[in-house]
């Protein structure tokens, strides 16, 4: 099998460019672009984040996990109407503890409104406040980086105006996950799967991850490629919603990850950057000489669908109110149905 440079499917990007005046702009974006149309997967170096905010937030997360499990268990994501809290899954696909989190946000969905905005509303919190500092300054730090990278690729593509900037004027819809893998358990069986192969249902997703490794990205020619971890770097990738925005032009990047380490556990923080709920999805006006084969059936979409079964060539798309496929996508209220079940 044709070995990849890491470094070619993985490119290294330098988030200081974007302030660094017209023409290193001008070259981030060029490179933001390439790295959309291969793997969909780069690392953004120095992102504009306060200064140890990314190693506070991953050390609140270990100390989140070493909290006794009666603890954890108090803010169980089923005690939570807006699919906010702690979960645990053991199975050939997911083996995690995981803290969902986040807009800290009043109760939604109530009385005469959609259903779909039941995925707003308050998180439940450890008793103490450090833990809600951290994680709500984490959390809107890293999405004011994503409004600069959807920007960036606007730019990119050539659109008229921006319209993200559009859609991230409304409240974005923004999922935060705090994620805990535990070591492999014996020396001869063979590795345990942390998260098998997916593709996020998100514009962009930015991820902290510990110094352990153990994540994969599939590149456009086949080939799992490890994302060597980088201190004060973001991992970010794809979505099937920037492919379904972009008629295909950039595809959704399909990542897996493995905790090798029989010793430590690995720790990780995505976020997920998604349009407002109430938001209309619809294909933006790409270039026509990128036209690409059209994008993935949101009936079909699904966090854990083996990469085989999606359907992605063949479905055109029809415009959708992102909050209703979301809700649809989570079980139609009913927690991880598939995976816990
Ligand atoms: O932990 C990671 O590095 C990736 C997690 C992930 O892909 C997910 O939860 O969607
Ligand atoms: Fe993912």
């Amino acid at each position: 099998m044709r070995m990849i440079e890491p470094t070619a499917a993985v490119p290294i990007l330098d988030a200081r460019l974007l302030e660094a005046g017209p023409e290193a702009r001008a070259r981030f974006v060029t490179q933001l672009v390439e790295a959309c149309r291969g793997t969909g997967c780069f690392q953004l170096l120095h992102p504009p984040l306060p200064s140890g905010l990314s190693r506070e937030a991953l050390q609140a997360a270990r100390d989140f996990f070493a909290l006794p499990l009666e603890e954890k268990l108090a803010l169980d994501i089923a005690h939570s109407q807006h699919f906010r809290g702690y979960s645990r899954m053991s199975n050939g696909r997911d083996w995690r503890e995981q803290l969902h989190l986040g807009r800290e946000e009043p109760p939604g969905g109530l009385d005469s409104e959609p259903t779909y905005l039941r995925l707003q509303g308050p998180n439940p919190w450890p008793r103490d406040e450090r833990w809600r500092r951290v994680f709500l300054t984490y959390l809107h730090a890293v999405e004011a980086v994503g409004h600069q990278l959807l920007e960036a690729l606007a730019q990119g593509l050539g659109l008229t105006g921006n319209p993200f900037a559009e859609e991230l004027a409304k409240e974005p819809y923004l999922v935060m996950k705090l994620i805990h893998y535990l070591p492999q358990p014996g020396a001869e069986a063979p590795p345990r799967s942390g998260v098998a192969s997916h593709c996020d249902f998100s514009w962009l997703t930015l991820l902290l991850q510990d110094e352990l490794g153990g994540l994969q990205v599939r590149s456009s020619s086949g080939e799992w490629v490890d994302v060597e971890p980088r201190p004060d770097a973001l991992v970010v990738n794809l979505g099937e919603l920037m492919q379904m925005a972009t008629r295909g032009v950039f595809q959704a990047t399909p990542h897996r990850v493995t905790n090798r380490s029989h010793e430590k556990a690995r720790t990780s923080i995505p976020v997920f950057l998604c349009p407002n709920l109430r938001s209309r999805v619809t294909p933006l006006p790409v270039p026509h000489e990128w036209a690409a084969p059209p994008c993935v059936d949101p009936a079909h979409v699904h966090r854990v669908v083996p990469l085989e079964r999606m359907p992605r060539a063949e479905h055109p798309l029809a415009p959708f109110v992102f909050g209703e496929a979301e809700w649809k996508r989570k079980g139609r209220g009913i927690w991880c149905a598939e995976c816990c079940a």
